[in-house]
C-alpha cells in the first residue's frame, strides 16, 4: 500500500510518532559551507562487509566520530570530535531536545553509491532508537518499508540542509535504504547523530 505523502496543504504526512522532517534546518549558506568543509577535512575511508562470506566494499564512503565505537567489533577508527560538529551537535540537540555521543558521515559520491535496506542496530535491545539525520548536498530518496510487509513504503527526498528525526518505534518494524539512481547525481552527506554509550544508558535508564 502506498500511503498518502501529503495533506491538503501539500505538507509531507509523516507518521508522527515515528518521523519528524525539518526541510530547512540549516540555511543555504550554512549547508553549502558544510559540504566543503567535511568533504576537504574528513578522513573518509570505505569500509568492507561481509556478505555471503565474502568480503565486499560498502558502495560509500564513511566516517564515525565519538568517545567509542558506534558498535562492538567496527572497524572504523573512532575520530575526536572536531569544532564543526561540535556545533553542529549542540544545534541538533538543542532543537530536539535530546542527547547524542556520536555521529556517523556518509558520503554518497555519486547515483552509484547507496546504502541496502537495513534498520540502524545501534540501540539496546527492546529500547527506542533515536536519531537525527542531517542532509547536505545533492537530494535523494529516502526510502522506508515495513520489515512485515514490504508493500508499506513511503518515501521521502531528503534536502539539501535538512533534518529528518527518526524515534519510536521506527528501527523496530521499518527498514529503510538510500538507493541508487540512474541519473547523474553530484556529492551527498548524510550526518546521523547517534546514542551509544553513556548518552544511551542515561536516556533509557
Ligand atoms: O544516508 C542516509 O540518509 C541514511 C544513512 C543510514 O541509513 C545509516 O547510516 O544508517
Ligand atoms: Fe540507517
Amino acid at each position: 500500500m502506498q500511503l498518502k505523502l501529503f495533506d491538503d496543504d501539500r505538507q509531507l504526512m509523516l507518521p508522527q510518532d515515528l518521523m519528524e522532517y525539518y526541510p530547512s534546518f540549516l540555511s543555504r549558506e550554512e549547508s553549502d559551507q558544510l559540504l566543503q568543509v567535511l568533504l576537504n577535512t574528513v578522513p573518509w575511508q570505505q569500509s568492507k562487509i561481509m556478505m555471503y562470506e565474502k568480503e565486499v566494499l560498502t558502495p560509500r564512503l564513511s566516517a564515525w566520530f565519538g568517545s567509542e565505537p558506534i558498535r562492538n567489533g567496527d572497524q572504523r577508527p573512532v575520530l575526536p570530535w572536531p569544532e564543526t560538529l561540535q556545533v553542529l551537535k549542540a544545534k541538533v540537540e538543542a532543537h530536539t531536545g535530546m542527547l547524542f555521543d556520536g555521529v556517523l558521515l556518509n558520503y554518497y559520491r555519486d547515483n552509484n553509491d547507496s546504502v541496502a535496506w537495513h534498520a540502524d542496530k545501534d540501540t539496546v535491545p527492546g529500547l527506542k532508537t533515536e536519531i537525527a539525520s542531517i542532509s547536505i548536498g545533492e537530494e535523494r530518496n529516502f526510502d522506508f518499508r515495513r520489515k512485515d510487509n514490504h508493500r508499506h513504503r513511503y518515501t521521502i527526498r531528503l534536502q539539501h540542509g535538512s533534518l529528518l528525526l527518526m524515534k519510536g518505534d521506527l528501527q523496530k518494524y521499518w527498514e529503510h535504504r538510500i538507493a541508487k539512481a540512474v541519473q547523474p547525481m553530484k556529492a551527498r552527506i548524510n550526518l546521523t547523530f547517534r546514542k551509544v554509550g553513556a548518552v544511551q544508558e542515561r536516556a533509557y535508564s
